[in-house]
C-alpha cells in the first residue's frame, strides 16, 4: 500500500534561510511517527512546512497522492491537515463551542465527540478561551484540528508545560485517535519515552538533516542510541 505521506529531498527555511536541509520520510495511514531532535535542529520547522507556514526551496511533500507542497496554507487543512501549533493558537476571544465551530469541516468528528473524548471540554463548553487553564487549551487545540477530518495530524510538543494528570490524559486520547481511528499522526516532543511508546516510527533531526530513521520501538529499547542522538535533552 502507498505511504499516506511521502516527503522527498524537503529543504525549507525562513525568507532565504535554510533551516531543513533534504529531509525525506514516510508515514503510513494510522501510523504515528515521533518527530525527535535537540532545541533548535528544526522539528518545528518541518511541521510548519507540512502546514505551508514557511519558506519551501526544494523537494515535495505528497499526502493521499496530493501534491500538498503545491498548495497555498490555507488550503491545506482542506488537502488533510490537522494542525496544533506549538503556540496552540485557539480563539481566546470565543468559547470552547465556538473555536470548534469555527473550523469544523463535514466527517466523522464533530464536537460532539471531542466533547466525548476530552469531557472536560463539555463542561467548558461555554466558556471562553482565556478562562481555560494551559490543559484543556491543549484539549481544544487537539480538538480543533480533528473536527477538520484530517487525515494527518500535526501536534507540535502538545505535552509541554503540563501537569502530570494531563499529560497522561492526552497521551491516551492522541493514542486513541491514531491506533482506533486510522489517522496518520506526526508528533513533536523534547522528551521522547512516552511518545516513542505510542509511535510505530521515529525520525531524529540534527541541524536540519535526517540523522535517524526507523522503528519507534527499537529506538526506545536503544537507549544508549537514543542518548547519543539527544544528548543531554532526555
Ligand atoms: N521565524 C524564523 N525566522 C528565522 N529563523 C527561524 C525562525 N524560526 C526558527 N528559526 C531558526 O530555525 C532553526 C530551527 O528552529 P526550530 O524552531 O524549527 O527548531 P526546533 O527543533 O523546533 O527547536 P525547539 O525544540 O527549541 O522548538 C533555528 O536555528 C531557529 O533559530
Amino acid at each position: 500500500m502507498p505511504e499516506l505521506l511521502q516527503v522527498e529531498k524537503l529543504s525549507a527555511g525562513y525568507g532565504e534561510a535554510v533551516v531543513l536541509n533534504d529531509v525525506s520520510f514516510a508515514i503510513g495511514q494510522g501510523q504515528t511517527l515521533a518527530l525527535l531532535g535537540r532545541n533548535g535542529t528544526g522539528k518545528t520547522t518541518l511541521i510548519n512546512t507540512l502546514a505551508g507556514a514557511t519558506r519551501r526551496h526544494a523537494g515535495s511533500i505528497s499526502l493521499g497522492g496530493i501534491a500538498l507542497h503545491k498548495l497555498p496554507s490555507h488550503e491545506r487543512a482542506g488537502a488533510g491537515i490537522g494542525w496544533v501549533p506549538q503556540e496552540r493558537n485557539i480563539f481566546k476571544s470565543l468559547t470552547v463551542h465556538e473555536n470548534l465551530s469555527a473550523v469544523a469541516r463535514p466527517g466523522p468528528w464533530t464536537a460532539e465527540r471531542v466533547y466525548q473524548m476530552f469531557p472536560r471540554l463539555a463542561e467548558r463548553k461555554n466558556n471562553l478561551g482565556t478562562q481555560l487553564s494551559g490543559g484543556e487549551q491543549q484539549m481544544l487545540a487537539v480538538g480543533r484540528a480533528l473536527v477538520v477530518n484530517p487525515k494527518l495530524l500535526l501536534l507540535d510538543e502538545p505535552l509541554e508545560g503540563l501537569a502530570p494528570i494531563i499529560v497522561a490524559e492526552l497521551l491516551k486520547a492522541i493514542h486513541r485517535i491514531t491506533s482506533e481511528e486510522g489517522l496518520a499522526a506526526i508528533i513533536v516532543e523534547q522528551h521522547p519515552q512516552a511518545i516513542l511508546r505510542i509511535s510505530h516510527r521515529a525520525v531524529v533531526l540534527d541541524r536540519g538533516t535526517v540523522v535517524h530513521s526507523g522503528s519507534a520501538h527499537e529506538l526506545l529499547a536503544a537507549p544508549e542510541l537514543l542518548d547519543r542522538l539527544l544528548g543531554v535533552a532526555r
